[in-house]
């Protein structure tokens, strides 16, 4: 590598490195990095870890209602309901600390959401596998935003049309926004992994149909 053309890179660029764009086409996905400090993001994850009324959740697959070993919270605006994996869900009202997480989020990215789905994934046994988060109840092409805290995990995502794939390493106190039409042009998964072994909770604001 050419270090003289790389440091003058650096010095005369006005463009900021992050959010940097990870997907080629066929929408938009923007990783901001971490968006907090360490010390901020352990504040952070002992409180969703602690205080987040996490339940298992209920998916059909082929026909069997199964509980997964990976816990979820959904809240919101108000008690919405929610269609995911064949269940209906209602939302539970932001807790004064969520709100303020929203606040923050939508400040980062310019966009404005009515709900969250929060996971949590006990370590690298708990994963979850592809698919688009595409529900006719989220606005069409509407932005999430997925913050996330504790054990770094991979997020792959993979085109439909070709199965291209593209990942990307979620930070502790990351952020990553998916826009347009990733929805209908990608999948997205969190792989298991044999190499994590602690904790990880990852919220995504969403924003739902007003009815
Ligand atoms: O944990 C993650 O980063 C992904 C969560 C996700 O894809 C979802 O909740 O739909
Ligand atoms: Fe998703």
């Amino acid at each position: 590598m050419d270090t003289q053309f790389q440091l003058s890179l650096e010095s005369e660029s006005s463009k900021p490195v992050l959010p940097i764009s990870i997907l080629p086409a066929d929408g938009e996905a923007l990783y901001h990095g971490c968006i907090f400090s360490n010390d901020v993001s352990e504040k952070w994850l002992s409180y969703l870890l602690n205080e987040i009324p996490w339940k298992r959740d209920v998916v059909v697959m082929y026909g069997k209602t199964i509980e997964t070993s990976r816990k979820v919270a959904w809240f919101g605006d108000r008690a919405f309901d929610y269609r995911y994996s064949g269940r209906v869900r209602t939302a539970l009202v932001w807790t004064d600390r969520l709100r303020e997480l929203k606040r923050i989020v939508e400040e980062n990215t310019g966009e404005s959401f009515n709900s969250c789905l929060l996971n949590l994934y006990a370590d690298g046994d708990q994963g979850m596998s592809w698919h688009s988060d595409d529900e006719k109840e989220l606005e069409e092409s509407s932005a999430i935003a997925s913050l996330s805290f504790g054990a770094e995990r991979r997020f792959d995502f993979r085109r439909k049309s070709d199965k291209l794939k593209v990942s990307v390493q979620l930070g502790h106190g990351s952020l990553l926004v998916m826009k347009g039409e990733t929805q209908k042009y990608w999948q997205h998964q969190i792989p298991k992994t044999k190499k994590v072994h602690s904790a990880r909770v990852n919220l995504t604001f969403r924003k739902m149909r007003e009815v």
